[in-house]
């Protein structure tokens, strides 16, 4: 018998491509779909093209991620955030298909003092953050056994994401200015596929309502994004790279058209309770992806460090990143 794989949207995106390279190394079945053969904004292809691969679990990793241009754009962050994930969840619904659906910390107005559990009410300060809490909702409304997972600032070695932007930063500028007064936890995006891959197994062999909810799952520990980009600096020196100057800012000093919460730190004890799941420290996940990146530091013969140069070269270069990153995996 032909074993039924997982479904896993967003495929070119930070999580689906770790979901991707995640399930290959465990040697799950895994079909990884990109917007062009599954746009969640085109509703009536979405029941065919998951009837077509019948999967066993459907793992939506796609979204719209723009934060500023949410702001801009609010029609069209509901339409996929909201619409889109609904429409997915209630196709696996309608065929018993295990739904799991990736949310963010940015549901929360970060007015709370100490880390967010799955019992705090949220309120976003921004239209993304508006768009993705209507998504958890709808989609639990359409699929009353969905798991819903909220992250938290997601990077990983490829994709748009704080840690590459630093590094390009770190290439054309002599002093990088970072809010110093937002905290939350950094969370890499191989190890919060793994850690989905994880529930997904667990929702297909247990009962099926013990997944189902809400569930906090972001890296230990937490800092402010300018603590973030001081340790990326930091893991940049330690590999005989020179990083720019970094100087602390607050909110009020980096204008920009969405409002982003002061503490969106997660508490993620629940999933830990529950699955035992509990993701490595963010400073050690850091350094993986720097190693990915930057390299281990090593130098050759006349002190250069070869890696480097050719990497950053290949920052914004979506297609080589997703080599580096196969080729470590
Ligand atoms: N990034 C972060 O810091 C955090 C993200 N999250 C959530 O985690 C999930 C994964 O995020 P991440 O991997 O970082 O996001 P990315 O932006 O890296 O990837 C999202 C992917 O979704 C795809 N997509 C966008 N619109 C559609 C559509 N209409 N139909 C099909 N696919 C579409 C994009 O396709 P294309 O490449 O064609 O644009 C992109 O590949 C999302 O739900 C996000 O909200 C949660 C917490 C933090
Ligand atoms: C580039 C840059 C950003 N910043 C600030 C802006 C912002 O407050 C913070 C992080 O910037 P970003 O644009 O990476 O952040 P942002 O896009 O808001 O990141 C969010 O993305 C969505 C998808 C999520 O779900 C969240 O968990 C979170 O990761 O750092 C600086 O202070 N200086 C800089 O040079
Ligand atoms: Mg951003």
């Amino acid at each position: 018998m032909i074993e039924r794989p997982i479904m896993i949207t967003g495929r070119n995106g930070q999580l689906g491509s770790c979901l991707r390279d995640v399930a290959a190394l465990r040697g799950l079945s895994a079909v990884a779909l990109g917007r062009e053969e599954l746009d969640l904004e085109v509703r009536d292809g979405i029941d065919r093209t998951v009837a077509s691969i019948a999967p066993c679990m459907i793992i939506n990793a796609a979204a719209y991620t723009a934060v500023d241009q949410a702001e801009s754009d609010v029609r069209k962050a509901f339409s996929i955030n909201r619409d889109g994930a609904a429409a997915l969840a209630d196709v696996a619904w309608q065929r018993n298909i295990p739904f799991v659906h990736v949310s963010t910390d940015y549901v929360f107005d970060g007015a709370k003092h100490e880390a967010y559990d799955e019992a705090d009410v949220p309120a976003p300060l921004n239209t993304y953050g508006a768009s993705k809490l209507a998504g958890e909702a709808a989609v639990l409304a359409a699929h009353p056994l969905a798991t819903v997972v909220r992250s938290s600032w997601i990077y990983s070695s490829t994709g748009s994401n704080f840690v590459r932007t630093m590094l390009r930063l770190a290439e054309t500028r002599p002093i990088v200015r970072v809010v110093s007064d937002q905290h939350g936890s950094p969370t890499a995006a191989a190890d919060l596929a793994a850690a989905l891959l994880q529930i997904a197994e667990r929702s297909l062999t247990d009962d099926r309502r013990i997944a189902a909810g809400i569930f906090h799952v972001a890296g230990q520990g937490t800092t402010s994004w300018h603590g973030f980009a001081e340790a990326i600096f930091d893991g940049l020196s330690r590999r005989g790279v020179r990083p720019p100057m970094l100087e602390a800012i607050t909110t009020e000093q980096y204008p920009s058209a969405a409002r982003r919460p002061v503490n969106s730190r997660l508490d993620s004890s629940k999933a830990e309770r529950v699955f035992g799941i509990r993701l490595p420290a963010w400073r050690q996940s850091l350094e993986t992806c720097l190693d990915q990146l930057v390299g281990r530091g090593d130098t050759d013969a006349e002190g250069n460090h070869p890696g480097w140069r050719q990497r950053n070269a290949s920052l914004s270069d979506h297609a080589s990143g997703q080599q580096a990153v196969a080729a470590r995996l």
